[in-house]
């Protein structure tokens, strides 16, 4: 696995009744994601992030710029957490899973993710008897199952409610430890990107850009620690004001 190069030089929504009318997304974002890392992206509502992953997962080819993930000739897998869980509800739990699998998956992958997930006990059920924060372990356990060379998180978290959120963001990093892909997270919360990244990418209204690209220095091990990760995002807010009016 390479380094994973991001240039959008221009991003441009034509309106499709009005081809007189266009909105500016995105314009001059640079950046480089090595293996392994786990970025969070951060902005305000609707500068452009779910088009970026979009763009980064091939599912918006519309653009002007390159995103090159590795070697010519190899297409990078791509596992991609939406911002709804997107289950097919005809299907179990477990065979919302084992769907991703083009041949039979190894012995054992399905379980050891679904204990991971603590959903062991709810593979049998249909999506529409899940609560949110279980359709979410689902769909993260089904980015994660293909063993994807880079995942997209898009606000996997949002609309949970407080603590249910604080279980799923442990369980997936706990999940990232044992497997450590490389992620783009998108997300609101400051505390919730300090927890959970190596390097925070803020992003600024559209057109979006990188307004700053800073490394959190906390020890993987020191990330369940509140009152560490809160000194880091005062600290944050205090140093960089370019952020302030983004969160
Ligand atoms: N298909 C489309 N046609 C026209 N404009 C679009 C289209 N998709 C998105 N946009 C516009 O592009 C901008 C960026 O949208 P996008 O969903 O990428 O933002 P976002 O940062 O992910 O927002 P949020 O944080 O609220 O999810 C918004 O102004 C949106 O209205």
């Amino acid at each position: 696995m390479s380094d994973i190069r991001i240039r959008v030089d221009n991003k441009t929504y034509v309106l499709a009744h009005d081809t007189a009318q266009s909105h500016h997304a995105i314009a001059d974002l640079d950046f480089i994601v090595h293996p392994h890392q786990f970025v969070c992206l951060v902005g305000p509502s609707g500068c452009g992030k779910t088009t970026l992953l979009n763009m980064i997962a091939g599912l918006d080819r519309h653009y002007e710029g390159r995103i090159d993930m590795g070697p010519a000739g190899k297409n990078p897998s791509i596992g991609y957490v939406f911002q709804s869980p997107r289950l097919l509800p005809w299907l179990s739990v477990r065979q919302n899973i084992e769907v991703v699998f083009a041949h039979t998956p190894p012995t054992g992958l399905i379980d050891s993710l679904l204990e991971s997930m603590q959903l062991l006990d709810a593979q049998q059920q249909y999506p529409e008897r899940l609560s949110l924060g279980m359709q979410r372990r689902v769909s993260i356990i089904r980015a994660f199952a293909i063993n994807p060379d880079i995942l997209l998180m898009d606000e996997p978290f949002v609309s949970l409610d407080a603590p249910t959120a604080r279980q799923v963001r442990s369980l997936l990093y706990s999940l990232w430890l044992k497997r450590p892909h490389t992620v783009l997270f998108v997300t609101h919360d400051l505390r919730e990107a300090i927890a959970l990244a190596d390097r925070l990418i803020f992003l600024s209204p559209s057109p979006m850009r990188v307004l700053s690209d800073i490394e959190v220095p906390i020890a993987r091990d020191q990330r369940h620690d509140e009152s560490r990760i809160e000194r880091f995002r005062e600290r944050l807010l205090q140093n960089h004001p370019e952020i302030n009016g983004l969160l």
